[in-house]
């Protein structure tokens, strides 16, 4: 019998897919067998509004407690989903290149933002999509929806209904004109013909983490000394400075994945350069700023996420994102 290693993941089918590509490419580099191992969540079980659960950490939490039991190897994550805190005992030992870091806006009859008529019904769990859809249009009704991405698409009228199979076919029952989505999850999905407008981050930054994953081990490794040399060749130092600059300016606001906060940072030529929002919820006020610094090390990326937060504090950002 061949060596194999255990991955845990969440039940959902964004999870499975994900875990089952960074699993495949971890076996194709180890030369390992993988054992897929199911855990169910918090963040899988309680309904309610994403916005009032607090978001820290409700979908990872159960996964990481069986990472550290032992229960499995390697826990694959979406990294915009964890807490900034690092759990002791826990290490991200890759984070592989970024998918599309873009919100993809998913509407009835293609039409674009611009194109939805006035009032229409947009449909988003998130404080930070809510807000900066409330600022580009004022119009708008946001409308709170919970659940998987394929019940979210189910919501908009003529699209995404999902059957028995797993396909996602035309919906009569959409009481929506419109959803946000990560266009990461889509495209992961095989979904993107639903995406009928990617936004563009100078109207929707995406949340600290968006579209990256996050491989995490106990510290100590994930007792595969060939899954560990795997996981070493699989992280991309651009992805992992752009997303420890964007996580860090959301530790320093001292914020979660449910603020009303976006960052997004990219590499430019020899500067990594992050662009950060703070909104509040309602959009009345929106806070932009960017800063740069020379591409370093992770060290530097974190200072660069830091000092851009530090700035935006002085400036009143945790008042306006309500944190204050
Ligand atoms: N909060 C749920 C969640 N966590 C990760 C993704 C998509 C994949 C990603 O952003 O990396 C999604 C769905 C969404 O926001 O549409």
């Amino acid at each position: 019998m061949s060596e194999s290693f255990r991955v845990g993941t969440r039940g959902s089918a964004l999870a499975t897919t994900q875990t089952g590509w960074a699993a495949d490419a971890l076996a194709q580099l180890s030369g390992l067998e993988v054992d897929t191992v199911l855990v169910k969540t918090e963040g899988d079980v309680v309904t309610g509004s994403l916005a009032t659960l607090g978001g820290t950490g409700v979908f990872a939490a159960a996964l990481r407690q069986h990472l550290l039991d032992g229960g499995c190897d390697l826990a694959v994550h979406s990294l915009k989903d964890l807490p900034t805190a690092q759990p002791e005992g826990l290490v991200l030992a890759a984070i592989p290149e970024r998918e599309d870091v873009r919100d993809a806006l998913c509407s009835r009859d293609s039409l674009t933002l611009d194109e939805l008529p006035e009032g229409s019904k947009i449909g988003t769990g998130s404080p930070r999509r809510a807000a900066q859809l409330r600022a580009y249009r004022k119009d708008l009704q946001i409308v709170d929806i919970r659940g998987n991405v394929p019940t979210r698409l189910g919501r908009v009228k003529g699209m995404g209904e999902t059957h028995d199979d797993g396909s996602v076919g035309r919906s009569t029952q959409g009481d929506l004109d419109a959803v946000i989505l990560a266009a990461a999850g889509m495209r992961r999905l095989g979904l993107e013909q639903h995406i009928t407008q990617y936004l563009d981050p100078s109207i929707m930054l995406p949340a600290p983490g968006q579209g990256a994953l996050a491989l995490e081990t106990r510290t100590a490794g994930s007792g595969h000394a060939k899954l560990d040399a795997a996981l070493a060749q699989f992280d991309d130092l651009h992805t992992r400075l752009q997303v420890e600059a964007e996580r860090s300016l959301l530790a320093t606001l001292e914020a979660g994945c449910a603020a009303p906060i976006g960052a997004l940072a990219r590499v430019e030529g020899e500067q990594l350069v992050l662009d950060a929002v703070a909104c509040n919820p309602d959009g009345s006020e929106v806070m932009r700023r960017s800063a740069a610094a020379p591409l370093g090390d992770v060290v530097a990326a974190k200072e660069l996420g830091a000092s851009l937060a530090v700035a935006m504090i002085a400036d009143g950002a945790a008042v306006v994102a309500g944190l204050a």
